[in-house]
């Protein structure tokens, strides 16, 4: 019997040099820089530069990759009508990953182009994604599709087409912390199946339409909506212990706690957490954070599992007023360095991944019965 580590449990599967995440100890790199060293510090432009190019930028070359960003932010015009036509009712993160999939029909997408235009595919891709979600939720809103605009930075350029204005200051560095945060995980669900796709030497936006469904799932990304859906249904503080005490009874597991590989707290979720605070504080709507810190302090006590990136991250964009089902979409923006990146330094050292299975099926050696005697 071959030992069977079932779902992937422990399997290192390649190297790499973009994250690493420290499950024991809770911290988490980016190419070597500790996140606590860069969330606050730097931009989610300058992360990434950091993911692209194993290194921070100095003010040219960040200009340069801002400059390159900003230029790609025009849609083609059959991905617009698609996202104007395009269901209303859908969830925002089926139609990025249908859109991303249409990106790919706009160019030459094979692998083996070379490695700058590779890069120039991966930019378009981080630069266009967030289009993609606003002018999605414009249209099933019945509302015009604000102008591209060049003047502004990754975090503000979608809060603003979001809205139609030009977000605070305020707003824009919350989101460009959020990205920041979310850039970049290791080998990830949702980044593995980008490699996974990647390393049959297909193109970039089957990677990346892969790794969106991937991270859809509520055991991934898709956990930052369940915890609002969770605490609306909770309603108030008072209710929480009887209702995870309950949820805990029938097996149900509570979204955006508990992690594969932290062990100890997600390094991220005491920034989202603080950032939680600030946000709901100034809102007059301390019920929410209220809600969370009692559900994290359960879950600590009874199964010794902590806050994951996504529970606060939940507050954190529902006090920015972002509608819930927008809420894994962005995570997908800013996880589109991370994946890009990820599918990048695929190619650059590639063998296809073909893990083994071990047969646990009907014995050898079944006789087929004609179709009528069956
Ligand atoms: C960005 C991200 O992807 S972060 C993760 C986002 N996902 C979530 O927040 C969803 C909720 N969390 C979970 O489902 C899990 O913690 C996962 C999927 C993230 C990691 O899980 P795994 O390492 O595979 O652990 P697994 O699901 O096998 O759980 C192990 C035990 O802990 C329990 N457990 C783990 N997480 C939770 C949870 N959130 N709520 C209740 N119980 C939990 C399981 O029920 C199981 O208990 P048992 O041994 O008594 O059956
Ligand atoms: O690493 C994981 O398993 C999940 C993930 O993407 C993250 O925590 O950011």
């Amino acid at each position: 019997m071959a030992v069977v580590s079932k779902g992937l449990e422990g399997i290192v599967a390649a190297e790499t040099r973009l994250g690493e995440v420290k499950g024991a100890e809770g911290i988490l790199f980016y190419c070597g820089y500790d996140i606590n060293e860069l969330a606050g510090k730097v931009s989610y432009e300058e992360v990434v530069y950091l993911l692209f190019y194993q290194k921070l930028p100095n003010r040219v070359e960040l200009d340069k990759l801002t400059t390159a960003l900003r230029a790609e932010r025009e849609l083609p015009q059959g991905v617009i009508d698609y996202l104007l036509a395009a269901p209303k009712k859908a969830k925002p993160i089926d139609i990025m990953r249908t859109a991303v999939s249409m990106l790919g029909s706009y160019e030459m997408n094979r692998h083996d182009v070379n490695v700058s235009e590779n890069l120039a595919t991966a930019i378009r891709l981080v630069s266009q994604i967030s289009v993609i979600a606003a002018y999605f939720h414009r249209a099933r809103t019945g509302k015009s599709l604000p102008p591209i605009r060049k003047d502004l930075s990754e975090a503000a350029h979608f809060l603003y087409l979001m809205s139609g204005e030009v977000p605070s200051k305020e707003a824009e560095k919350t989101l460009d912390v959020a990205y920041v945060l979310h850039a970049e995980h290791g080998f990830n669900a949702s980044t593995f199946t980008a490699r996974v796709v990647a390393s049959t030497l297909s193109d970039m936006y089957s990677a990346i339409s892969a790794a969106i469904g991937a991270l859809k799932g509520p055991l991934h990304g898709g956990a930052n909506e369940g915890v609002i859906h969770m605490l609306e249904e909770i309603g108030s503080p008072d209710k929480v212990d009887a209702w995870v005490a309950d949820a805990l009874a029938q097996k149900k597991k509570i979204m955006g706690i508990g992690h594969r590989v932290y062990k100890v707290l997600d390094p991220r979720a005491p920034h989202l957490r603080e950032m939680a605070i600030q946000l709901t504080a100034q809102l007059g709507e301390a019920k929410w954070i209220q809600m969370s810190e009692r559900i994290a302090e359960i879950m600590r006590e009874q199964k010794g599992l902590n806050a994951n990136v996504d529970f606060y991250s939940a507050t954190v964009y529902y006090s920015l007023d972002i509608p819930t089902d927008l809420f894994t979409p962005i995570f997908a923006i800013a996880r589109m360095s991370g994946w890009t990146a990820h599918v990048l330094e695929q190619w650059s050292e590639n063998r296809l991944f073909r893990p083994l299975s071990e047969y646990v099926g009907r014995p050898y050696g079944q006789k087929v019965v004609p179709i009528d005697e069956r």
